[in-house]
């Protein structure tokens, strides 16, 4: 999939409307990062787009292909994969049998490339490695997936901003690789870093989309858009 769109995408959660008519391209080759302050529906934008809620109004397209008709397992047959908030490796598993529950062979193998680190832990139980350590597992099984688009939900949720600055970067290789990432990050700063493109969702609506660079330069555009003003 080179590009997935979305088109005044609603979704609710029990009937409430949490999300209201959403327009984002998240293109291969690209960082789209989704900023916004907690609760303003990001975990609910990207569960639509993964398939875990379905969308109540608006279009959901691959590459022109309307997606929102396939289920999750489908979906992830097309290449999209989410990786959820909470780093949920199996934590009884090794860390090599973390990345062979997914799949064996060439993917696996250029999973682990991008955290050279893993590979002197292939032996260690994932409940044992750092928070850290456990995100690049988590990232790891997802890219074993070979997936075209990659929604990743604030994989540094409890983590020190040091080990974020290690895993964002390996979020743009992967997007420079040819993978579309949507990432939804709390280190607003740092994900300005990697990003190309940048939407700040506050109650529920995009209230700043363009690129990530002026955000970057100017922290009062960014803090506007998080009050929705
Ligand atoms: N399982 C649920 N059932 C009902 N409402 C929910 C559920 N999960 C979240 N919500 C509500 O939906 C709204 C959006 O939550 P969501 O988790 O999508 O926001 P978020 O931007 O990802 O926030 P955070 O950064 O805190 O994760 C919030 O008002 C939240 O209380």
């Amino acid at each position: 999939m080179k590009e997935l769109r979305l088109d005044a995408v609603s979704v609710g959660r029990g009937g409430a409307p949490i999300v209201r008519d959403v327009g984002l391209t998240v293109p291969a080759g690209e960082v789209t990062v989704l900023l916004g302050p907690n609760g303003a529906g990001k975990t609910t934008l990207l569960e639509a787009v993964a398939g875990v809620l379905p969308i109540t109004s608006g279009r959901l397209t691959g590459d022109g292909d309307d997606i929102a008709g396939l289920d999750r397992v489908r979906r992830a047959r097309r290449g999209i994969a989410l990786v959820e908030q909470g780093r949920t490796v199996f934590a009884q598993l090794t860390v090599a049998e973390n990345l062979r529950a997914v799949r064996r062979g060439p993917a696996a193998d250029r999973a682990l490339e991008l955290f050279p680190e893993l590979r002197k832990r292939m032996d260690v139980r994932a409940g044992l490695l750092s928070g850290g350590e456990q995100q690049m597992v988590v990232l790891a099984r997802a890219l074993a997936m070979s997936p075209s688009v990659l929604l990743i939900d604030e994989m540094s949720l409890g983590l020190a901003p040091v080990i974020v600055k290690r895993l964002l970067p390996a979020v743009r290789a992967l997007a420079d690789g040819g993978v579309a990432v949507l990432l939804v990050e709390q280190f607003a700063t740092l994900a300005l870093e990697i990003a190309d493109t940048a939407h700040v969702l506050a109650g529920g609506r995009l209230t700043h989309s363009g690129p990530a660079a002026p955000l970057r330069k100017n922290p009062e555009l960014l803090q506007a858009a998080y009050l929705g003003t």
